[in-house]
């Protein structure tokens, strides 16, 4: 785990970095997504699922934006831990509700590797879920992802650099930032 950033520190993280998507870009993305979800899974009753930390603003947002009957809980699974290079996958809670014979939305802020998704996925279909939907409000642009390749429900890309903002850390700070930003050099 990295050290604590200092408040200067994290205030000229923020203002060196480059703005990728304003908090109205992100807002019409979530829009989107709502749209695409409620389409398709509107009569599904779905349980739906926020991965923590990052998935906590894009479910926030995302959920008030459904407009049919939900469950909410969540899981808090861990491959990066602070860091800019993800590791195995920590599991620190598994959800409470029980996903037998359930249609489960997955909802994270950023598919990168792919191998959180892949992982939870998994964890969902083997603890019987009947079908399994994800969402990443972002999926960063290369080709070293190993894991799931596309989330079903996505509004944003980013290029393959470390970005933060609407609930993605840099170093375990920023995730608060009402914006989605590049680190500067990263
Ligand atoms: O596609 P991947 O390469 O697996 O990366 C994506 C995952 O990484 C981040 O979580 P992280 O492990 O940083 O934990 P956090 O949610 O607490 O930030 C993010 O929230 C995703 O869950
Ligand atoms: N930023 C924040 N969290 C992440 C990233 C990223 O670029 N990639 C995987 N988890």
């Amino acid at each position: 785990m990295n050290p604590q950033l200092d408040i200067e520190t994290i205030e000229a993280v923020l203002a060196k970095a480059d703005q990728l998507y304003t908090e109205r870009e992100i807002s019409a993305a979530l829009d989107e997504i709502a749209g695409n979800i409620t389409r398709q899974l509107h009569n599904k009753h779905p349980v739906c699922l926020s991965i923590m930390l990052g998935g906590l603003v894009p479910a926030g947002q995302l959920l008030p934006r459904l407009n049919f009957p939900v469950e909410i809980d969540y899981i808090h699974a861990t491959r990066y831990r602070g860091a800019t290079e993800g590791n195995e996958l920590h599991w620190i809670k598994y959800p409470s509700i029980s996903l037998e014979n359930r249609t489960v939305l997955l909802i994270d802020d950023i598919l990168d590797e792919g191998l959180t998704l892949q992982a939870v996925v998994e964890y969902c279909q083997q603890q019987g879920a009947e079908q399994v939907f994800t969402a990443a409000l972002v999926e960063k642009q290369h080709k070293r992802r190993i894991g799931l390749q596309h989330a079903d429900f996505t509004g944003l890309t980013v290029p393959d650099r470390y970005v933060f903002g609407y609930g993605m850390d840099y170093q375990n700070q920023l995730r608060y930032v009402a914006g989605i930003y590049a680190v500067h050099g990263l």
